[in-house]
This record gives structure tokens, C-alpha cells and sequence, in this order.
């Protein structure tokens, strides 16, 4: 579970970037966290994968206390959380294969296990094909899937997902969406950032509004947000 009590975070030129933020994500969950330029979203995000620590309140994810982690704990926290940016971020020179085979071996995983996650993670993003191209030679859809592809490789209990959709058209956006109901749908909580109201409204999930800072609104069932 997350869950974030009462969490303030400023920086240092004086924003407050969130004002006593609170809520819970059970496990297992789907949820996008919306709201205009610079409300705080993507400080939730960078609070949760522990880039960044709040002023004060609480973050607990799974029972860890992810505001008063030590340095040198932090790469260990993240194992368990998957990122995915706007901008896929993949190695230029390895393959696709590759990249997704770099993550696991930075943890230290077997060889022969790497194979197998690697094969595994193809086939879930549909990729399989592509398996030797590098980046360059796919499209935008294909290199967001297999930024998703690499970042769920080690199984993380939770993929967060900042903007995923943010450079591309309707049609790869559903892709992705559909692609990420998949991995929900194999148990991993899924907390992802957009700005795309079309797809917040045809793919109805728990939505949270963030203004300012502040939570403004909390929709469980998702529904309709004025476009
Ligand atoms: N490293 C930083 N230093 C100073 N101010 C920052 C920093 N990061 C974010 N901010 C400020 O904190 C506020 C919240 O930023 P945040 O990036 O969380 O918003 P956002 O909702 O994700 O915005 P966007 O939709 O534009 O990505 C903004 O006013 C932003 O300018």
C-alpha cells in the first residue's frame, strides 16, 4: 500500500509543490493523478521512487518509511517500483533486447534468468519482433513499450508513470493504456501522471486532482472530467 499523511514538500526557491497532502493507494490499484501544469504531480512521483523527500508528513510504501530512508537505501527501495517517463529514455546503442536485459543485470540477476525475463517481457509488450532493433529504428509506441517492457522486467510491486502518453497520438496512447491494464491486471499497482483528459474519460480508473498542491478532488470511480 501507499499511503501519503499529511505531506508537505517545498523547494528550495520557495514553492510549496504540495500542501498537506494525504491519501492511500491499496495494492493493486490503477489511479492517474491529474491536474494543470505544476500542481504537484510530478513531486508525488519523484517522492514516491525517492528522488525527492517531503518536508513533512508521512510516506509509507509497503511499511517503509520512504521520507527518512537513508541514502544508500534508496537503490534498494526502488527495486520495487518501476518508472516510466514522457521521454522513453532508452540506451541508444544497445538493442532492445538489451536494454531490457541491462536493467536486470545492473541488479545482479543470473544470466540464465535474465534470458528468461528478457523473452518474457518481449512477448508481454508485443515486441518480440523487435527484439534486436535499436531504438532509433522504432517507433515512438514501440520505444515507450519497451520502456515499460524494461521497467517492469524485475517485477516491481508498483509502476509509476509520468506522462507515458505524452508523445503520442491517440491511437499509440490507448496501446499503452491497454498495455498497462495488462500489467495491473498481473497484480502491479499502477500510478500514473497525465494530462490527457480523452483518455482519462474513455479508460475509467480512480482519479486523483491535484491543484496548487492540494488534493481538490479524489474520484474513485473515475468518471467524467471536463475537457
Ligand atoms: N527542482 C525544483 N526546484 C524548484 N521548483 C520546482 C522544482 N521542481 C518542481 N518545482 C516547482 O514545484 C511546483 C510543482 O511542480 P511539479 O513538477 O510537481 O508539477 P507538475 O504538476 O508535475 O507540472 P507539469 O504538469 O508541468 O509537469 C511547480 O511550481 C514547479 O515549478
Amino acid at each position: 500500500m501507499i499511503e501519503f499523511k499529511n505531506v508537505t514538500k517545498s523547494y528550495p526557491n520557495g514553492v510549496h509543490a504540495l500542501n498537506r497532502i494525504s491519501l492511500q493507494i491499496e495494492d493493486g490499484e490503477f489511479i492517474y493523478i491529474i491536474g494543470p501544469t505544476g500542481s504537484g504531480k510530478s513531486t508525488i512521483i519523484k517522492i514516491l521512487n525517492g528522488e525527492e523527500v517531503p518536508d513533512s508528513g508521512l510516506v509509507i510504501v509497503d511499511s517503509v518509511d520512504v521520507g527518512s530512508l537513508k541514502h544508500r537505501k534508496v537503490p534498494k527501495y526502488r527495486r520495487n517500483i518501476g518508472c516510466v517517463f514522457q521521454d522513453y529514455r532508452l540506451l541508444p546503442t544497445l538493442t532492445v533486447q538489451e536494454n531490457i536485459a541491462f536493467a536486470l543485470e545492473v541488479l545482479g540477476l543470473p544470466k540464465k534468468m535474465i534470458r528468461k525475463r528478457v523473452q518474457e517481457v518481449l512477448e508481454l509488450v508485443d515486441l518480440k519482433e523487435k527484439a534486436r532493433a535499436y531504438p532509433d529504428e522504432l517507433s515512438g509506441g514501440q520505444q515507450q513499450r519497451v520502456t515499460i517492457g524494461r521497467a517492469i522486467a524485475n517485477r516491481p510491486k508498483i509502476l509509476i508513470a509520468d506522462e507515458p502518453t505524452g508523445n503520442l497520438d491517440p491511437e499509440k496512447s490507448r496501446e499503452i493504456i491497454a498495455l498497462l491494464e495488462k500489467i495491473n491486471a498481473m497484480g502491479t499497482t499502477v500510478v500514473m501522471v497525465t494530462h490527457d483528459i480523452v483518455l482519462v474519460n474513455e479508460f475509467k480508473k480512480r482519479t486523483i486532482t491535484l491543484d496548487q498542491g492540494f488534493v481538490v478532488k479524489d474520484s474513485k470511480k473515475g468518471g467524467y472530467v471536463s475537457v
